[in-house]
């Protein structure tokens, strides 16, 4: 897993050989080890350089290992070695250096980086710290505030930035290995000790302990409950106040502290389930191992509302020459103008040059003759978006990919007024859509395996967690938000106020709120929803009682605030109060208290004091037990999909894994007695039943997570 090789005469190469990253195995750890120790007693190797294979120098630790019993050499000794060593060690870096791989580089006395390379010390997204000295050696190296910054972010920067902040010592367009080893031979003889990282002092200026105190603040106040970057900037206290090796053990406890916890087991499992989610599979056989994506260059983008403008700013960004489509010439100005004021502030913030010369204005859908792919993002209503789609359907060349962005909508049916269905396929962008990382790819059921491959492809592009969902109403994220949605309702009916129920779920982990979010996406968007499922309006049953629709408990809370105008930040009211319409700051708001005092006695309802538990367990488990029904549907590939949605979508605090692996830590048996017990407490909530699934997996001894699907009943998917 490292090979030696003697190089230029007196130069030893040690290459990590662990494809695809090379990460630090104990097989590698073992050869490293093994390599280091003979090149140091060979009396023909003057000076030793190490690099990884395949352009790529190391990925970090073997995250896969984390999970079971340490075997191999451990790697504080093995990188010790490395720096304790009378020669001069050169690490030649290409591709990244990652985690424990930059950690190795920090051990060895010279750095050189390809021009390409990125560097960087990403352990707190995984809920760890960098714990093969990476919190000791980095400050020593580039200072308290630079390091600081980097360990806490877990941050990559370029080889540019690395070398501007000290972190490598030379930046070459040509081979990193073969300036690596002709510098390598330059140095032999010069002093060793100022490049032991470990003797040295970290270099502090005089206010260090504002600096801490003030970093402390800061990810306190980010981090969300997220332990992580607390234990970091305790470590790098350590790297200040005390000396190297105190330091060293210092990191060690945190990270003992940390390697055990669940939050560390949560980021871990969210790495993996973000890249399994890449490798999505239907159930004709067909997977993205044999579904090859068309060739998309010029794409098409139809209705420049929000989501429309972000969703072209999106495929500008990823290079794509773009037509975006309105129905009028005044909506169309409109529409450019906010495109090309995002572009611009994009390329600002990037130093870059907006890519405006991509772009295209049209109202006549006639110039989409020659695009390859098409979405539709008009609004959301079904008799527009099938005449949208007929219409293209007739001028697009044959075999464009017509994709449509809605929220909830029946695909197939829109599939259904085209003539070629099975080209079809939903891309469902979550707004701001240039921003937001998920993307649901919606399979109707005559989408081919090619335009599944082509819209989870074009999601890659765009830089997106892509996730295949099935085709049902709300498709995945949205149809588990409703029981959600519903509860946090019941609860302010029973006695809760929007900021108890908010606050219950930011100390969860949520960056808002329920009704914060409500706010801020507007209120009326839910209500016109509604209204048009007979839930409120003239299309009610005059027989449902007022707080019952369709046989089932309904709170006509969310339309009453409608109803006074209260539409949320936009109109400066909603669940909160806001300084001005569009304001940001919410504030409690003692009219909402009044109208949900009055609310309750004109219902009878006796409110009682609910707390956070509560507030979490049917909040959470009810989005949650939705979420058993979409696996049992076979709306979804795993669980694995879901907790993306969830993280990349919902804001579901990613240290918490998302709902599916929240519930198999909270456990499963847990999760089903505490729903029976709100079920019988709440019998006309058909969300709070429990679904068999979570039922038989629970019968079964709650399997990990990656065993429910044997527990699905066959045949199940619907992707
Ligand atoms: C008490 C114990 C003491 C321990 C000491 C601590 C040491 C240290 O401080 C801790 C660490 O280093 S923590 C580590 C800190 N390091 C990090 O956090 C870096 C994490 N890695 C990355 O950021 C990205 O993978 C790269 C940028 C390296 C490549 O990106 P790309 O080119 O888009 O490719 P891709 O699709 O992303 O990955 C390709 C395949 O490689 C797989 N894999 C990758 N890294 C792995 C790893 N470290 N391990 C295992 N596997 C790893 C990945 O799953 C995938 O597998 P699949 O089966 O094909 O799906």
């Amino acid at each position: 897993m490292a090979r030696y090789a003697q190089v230029q005469g007196s130069v030893a190469l040690i290459t990590l050989t662990n494809p695809p990253v090379n990460a630090l195995s104990a097989a590698v750890r073992l050869g490293i080890t093994e390599a280091v120790t003979r090149a140091l007693r060979d009396p023909k190797v003057k000076s030793v350089v190490i690099c990884g294979e395949n352009g790529v120098f190391c990925g970090g630790a073997d995250i896969r290992e984390f999970a079971k019993p340490m075997t191999g050499p451990p790697l504080v000794p093995m990188i010790s070695a490395i720096e304790e060593g009378d020669k001069p060690v050169v690490a030649a870096i290409e591709g990244v250096a990652f985690g424990g791989g930059l950690e190795l580089a920090l051990g060895c006395h010279y750095r050189i980086a390809h021009s390409k390379a990125r560097v960087g010390l990403p352990e707190v997204t995984l809920g760890l710290l960098p714990a093969a000295g990476g919190t000791q050696r980095l400050p020593r190296l580039i200072g308290l505030a630079p390091a600081l910054e980097l360990i806490t972010t877990g941050r990559h920067v370029t080889a540019q930035e690395a070398l501007k902040l000290g972190i490598v010592d030379k930046v070459t367009d040509q081979s990193a290995q073969d300036l690596a080893i002709q510098f390598a031979q330059e140095v032999i003889g010069q002093p060793l000790l100022p490049r032991k990282l470990s003797t040295q002092l970290t270099p502090c200026p005089p206010d260090v302990d504002t600096i801490l105190d003030e970093a402390m603040a800061r990810v306190k106040q980010r981090a969300r409950g997220a332990m992580a970057p607390v234990a970091c900037v305790q470590a790098v206290r350590a790297a200040v106040n005390l000396p190297y090796q105190a330091g060293m053990q210092k990191e060690q406890e945190l990270m003992a502290f940390l390697f055990r916890s669940s939050q560390a087991r949560a980021l871990q499992y969210c790495f993996f389930a973000q890249r399994a989610v890449g490798k999505w599979s239907l159930s004709s056989g067909a997977h993205s191992g044999n579904s090859k994506p068309r060739p998309v260059t010029k794409a098409a983008v139809i209705g420049l509302g929000t989501m429309g403008r972000g969703i072209t700013v999106a495929l500008v960004k990823a290079g794509l020459s773009v037509v975006a489509v309105e129905t009028n010439k005044k909506q169309l100005e409109m529409g450019k103008q906010m495109v090309s004021a995002m572009l611009k502030h994009d390329a600002q913030k990037m130093n870059a040059v907006p890519r405006l010369d991509l772009l295209h204005y049209t109202t006549d859908l006639s110039e989409l003759k020659n695009t390859d792919l098409i979405i539709e993002a008009v609004f959301e209503d079904m008799a527009l978006k099938k005449e949208v789609f007929k219409k293209l359907s007739s001028v697009c060349k044959p075999d464009a990919v017509l994709c449509t962005n809605t929220s909830g909508l029946d695909v197939d049916e829109l599939a259904s007024v085209t003539k070629r269905p099975e080209l079809v396929v939903g891309m469902h962008f979550f707004a701001p859509a240039h921003v937001m990382k998920l993307l649901e790819v919606v399979r109707g059921s005559r989408s081919s395996p090619e335009v599944m491959a082509t819209a989870m492809h074009l999601g890659k592009r765009l830089g997106k967690v892509s996730v295949v969902v099935g085709n049902c109403s709300g498709f995945v994220g949205n149809r588990m938000l409703r029981p959600y949605l519903d509860q946090a309702n019941f609860l302010l009916e029973e006695g809760a106020t929007p900021e108890l129920v908010d606050g219950a779920l930011e100390e969860f982990g949520f960056p808002m709120g329920v009704f914060k979010v409500s706010d801020l996406s507007g209120l009326d968007v839910g209500w016109r929803i509604r209204k048009e499922a007979g839930l409120t309006g003239p299309n009610v049953d005059p027989k449902d009682p007022l707080r019952r629709r369709q046989g089932r408990r309904y709170s006509p809370l969310p339309d009453l605030v409608c109803e006074q105008g209260r539409l949320g930040q936009k109109s400066g009211r909603g669940w909160y109060l806001y300084d001005k319409p569009g304001g940001r700051v919410a504030t409690p708001d003692p009219d909402i208290h009044k109208l949900l005092e009055d609310y309750r006695v004109r219902h009878g309802i006796r409110p009682r004091q609910i707390g956070s538990q509560e507030v979490l367990e049917r909040c959470l488990f009810a989005l949650i037990n939705e979420g058993f029904r979409v696996l049992e549907d076979g709306m979804a590939m795993g669980p694995e999909g879901i907790d993306m949605i969830y993280v990349f979508g919902y804001g579901w605090p990613r240290h918490r894994g998302g709902p599916m692996f929240y519930a198999a830590m909270v456990g499963l048996p847990r999760v089903l007695e505490r729903l029976e017990y709100y079920q019988q407490v709440h019998p006309d909530v058909p969300h709070l039943q429990p679904s068999s699934l979570l039922r038989r997996l629970v019968v079964n001894g709650s399997p990990p997570l990656d065993k429910w699907r044997d527990f699905l009943q066959r045949p199940h998917s619907q992707l």
